[in-house]
Formats: structure tokens, sequence, C-alpha cells
């Protein structure tokens, strides 16, 4: 699976279909939503228009938001057109195309590991020209889970360790990688790093980390809306 969007099948049947016209429909408005969002939140802070402009802007921006705020979900409620654990997140920060924080990276799965792309923007600046270090310590989190899944061991990060080398540019395609290098019982080793698609030589930032799979037990209390088992 990549993101955003997920394919529909060619063999289901009618009611099926019509789901999945329904769900293909839902995440293709939530992925042009977030298109818009991030366009709008990239202009807001690179924006050298005057106070007047602004303040005409967030009059806008607060009327919109009004018309969408009587259809809010729950905390922790996991949205209809996710599927968790293990695959689609429409609003992840980090891989949700209707997400306005995500640059968003798009994953693909590789063999107890995965490989994503991305481009950071100015949204994402630490040093000026750069990427904030949490940034990346983020995109290496997520696709580091991501490896894990693809172990078949699904989890939660309990130390990340990160080495920054070079500093990450912005508007600049990115590759990010991360491996599985061992088990311990529900303990996953995994390392990751980013480069540029440039230059994958020269690796910018390498991360190490231990996550945890939770026993089932603790993965339901955790997660009251798991749907099915993880892997
Ligand atoms: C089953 C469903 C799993 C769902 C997982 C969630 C997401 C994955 C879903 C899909 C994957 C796809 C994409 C990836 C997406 C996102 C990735 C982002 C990941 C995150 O953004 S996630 C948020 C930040 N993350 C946390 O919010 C964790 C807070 N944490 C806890 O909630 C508990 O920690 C928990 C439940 C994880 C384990 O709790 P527990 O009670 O089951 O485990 P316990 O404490 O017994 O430790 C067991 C063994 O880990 C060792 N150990 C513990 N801590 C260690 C440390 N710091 N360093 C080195 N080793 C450590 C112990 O020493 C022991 O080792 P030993 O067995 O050898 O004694």
């Amino acid at each position: 699976m990549t993101s955003p969007l997920p394919h529909r099948s060619a063999t289901s049947t009618a009611p099926e279909r019509q789901d999945e016209e329904e769900l293909h429909q839902r995440r293709t408005a939530i992925t042009a939503l977030g298109h818009e969002l991030r366009a709008l939140v990239d202009a807001a802070v690179r924006t050298t228009a005057a106070p007047s402009t602004l303040n005409r802007v967030s009059d806008g921006v607060h009327r919109l938001t009004a018309q969408l705020i009587g259809h809010l979900r729950a905390r922790a409620e996991v949205p209809e057109v996710d599927e968790f654990p293990g695959g689609v997140r429409m609003y992840s920060p980090v891989t949700g195309p209707g997400s306005p924080l995500a640059p968003p990276l798009r994953v693909t799965r590789l063999d107890r590991g995965a490989t994503g792309t991305c481009v950071l923007g100015i949204t994402h600046e630490g040093p000026p020209g750069y990427g904030h270090g949490g940034i990346s310590a983020m995109l290496l989190d997520e696709l580091m889970g991501w490896a894990c899944a693809t172990a078949g061991m699904p989890g939660m990060t309990v130390s990340l360790q990160m080495r920054y080398h070079r500093p990450v540019p912005l508007e600049s395609p990115l590759r990010v990688l991360a491996h599985v290098t061992g088990t311990e019982g529900r303990k996953v080793y995994v390392t990751g790093s980013i480069a540029t698609e440039e230059d994958l030589s020269t690796v910018l930032v390498t991360a190490e980390g231990v996550f945890v799979s939770p026993d089932p037990e603790h993965a339901r209390a955790l997660f009251p809306s798991l749907r099915s088992a993880p892997g």
C-alpha cells in the first residue's frame, strides 16, 4: 500500500461496490481538502501581505471552519475512512493526505522495511532553509513503525535515537528508509535514514529505534476501537 489513495477492488459484489465507491469519494474529497489546506498553510507562513489582507483571510477561514465543526468525530475514534492498524491513515500528520501538517510522506513497503518519499516545505522549517530536527524525527519514527508492521510486529516507539549529520534541505525530494534489524520477544530493533533523491549516498540523518508490540490485551486497552488483529 502506498499513501495517499488506495485502489478499488475490481471483483467486489454490487453493495460492496457501492460502499467502495462512497469510500473512494470520501477519500478523494479528504485528499482535495488536505491539498488546499497545505497550500493555505504554506501561503500563510510565507506571505508578506498587509495586515488588512491577513485580517480578511482570518475572517474567511473562520467562516469556513464553522462549516466543519458540526460533524466532528470523538477523540480516539478511528475514522471510517481509515484502516487501523497497519493500513490507510487519512489524517496521519506524517502520511495523511488529509492532514495539513503532513508533507505527506508516500510509503512503499519493503521486506522487513519501508521506503518513503516526500518534499518538506517552509511549514517544516527549523534553521532558515532547512528542515526542523523534530520533523526529521517524525518522518523516521513513522517509517520505522511501518517497517515493524512489514515484519509482522506493529509496535509503538519506546526509544528513538537521532543523529543529525547534515541539514535537510527544504523543497527538495527526500528519500527516507527504514529496516528491521532484529527482534527480541515483543521488542523490534529498527534503523532509519534520510537522504536527498539527488544524492542518495550522502546520508543526512540516521536513527536507531526500539519498538514494542503491545500484547493483545494491552493493545485493546490502549485502542478501544481496534477492529482487527494487528499484522
Ligand atoms: C497491537 C496494536 C499495535 C498498535 C501499534 C500502533 C501503531 C502501529 C500501527 C500501525 C503501524 C503502521 C504504521 C506506523 C505508524 C506509526 C508509527 C509511530 C509510532 C508512534 O509514534 S507510537 C507513539 C509514541 N510511543 C508511545 O506512546 C509508547 C508509550 N509506551 C507504552 O505505552 C508502553 O511502553 C508499551 C505499550 C509500548 C509497552 O508496554 P508493555 O507494558 O507492553 O511493555 P513492557 O514495559 O513490559 O516492555 C516490553 C519490553 O520493552 C522494553 N522497553 C520498554 N521501554 C523501553 C525503552 N524505552 N527502551 C528500551 N527498551 C524498552 C522492556 O524492557 C521490555 O523488554 P524485556 O521484555 O526484554 O524485559
